[in-house]
């Protein structure tokens, strides 16, 4: 099975490679599901706050890679490529990287164009202001999301249209797709 790791900053423009890849037929398994669902365990409702607070809670009581081990519980088996949505850490890489083999993609875009999408997406939790869209990048620094996006084998830079950046996510999952056929006995087309 190979797993394409999706990371990247709040805002960065995660969900267009999630799109992309729906649109392409690929399975997309979410981290961020694996949180909500135990949120609403512990606290009966859903806030972006009380998310943080239960990923925070679950990573201290169970460790770093619990997150990661309940996702892998969840990948459909059958599927020979699946989209990981919402990679945050090493120690998450690692255990993805035992349950088969890994792809990174990062999409990047600067603080200051992400704090403007962020401010116009105005999600529940969205940050209102500067300080906290700082905040809000410092906890993800700390979890040490800035490593893996260093070891990024693919990286979108979305700064331009969403058009532009739909099409790259494409062109790479397409990538990404040919390759395993070429290692799986079909014919591979590039590197
Ligand atoms: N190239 C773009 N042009 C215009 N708007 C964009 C572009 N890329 C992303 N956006 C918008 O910016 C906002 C943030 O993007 P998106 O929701 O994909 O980020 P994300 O990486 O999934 O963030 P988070 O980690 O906070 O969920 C969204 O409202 C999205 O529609």
């Amino acid at each position: 099975m190979i797993l394409v790791l999706l990371t990247g900053m709040p805002g960065a423009g995660k969900s267009i490679v999630v799109k992309a890849a729906e649109e392409m037929g690929l399975p997309v398994v979410s981290m961020g599901d694996v949180v909500r669902e135990e949120t609403l365990k512990r606290y009966g409702i859903i806030t972006p706050d009380l998310m943080l607070k239960t990923s925070s809670e679950l990573r201290r009581e169970h460790g770093d890679d619990y997150i990661a081990l309940k996702t892998i519980e969840r990948l459909p088996r059958k599927s020979g490529i699946v989209v990981v949505d919402g990679v945050r850490s090493l120690v998450e890489v690692e255990t993805f990287r035992r349950a088969g083999d890994t792809v990174i993609v990062a999409v990047h875009a600067s603080p200051k164009t992400r704090f403007k999408r962020l401010l116009k997406r105005n999600r529940p939790g969205d940050p209102k202001s500067i300080e906290e869209f700082n905040a809000r990048d410092s906890l993800e620094l700390s979890f040490g999301i800035g490593s893996v996006i260093a070891l990024a084998d693919y990286l979108i830079v979305n700064e331009g249209s969403f058009e532009e950046a739909y099409k790259e996510a494409k062109k790479i999952l397409s990538k990404v797709v040919s390759n395993a056929k070429g290692n799986s006995g079909g014919r591979s087309t590039s590197d």
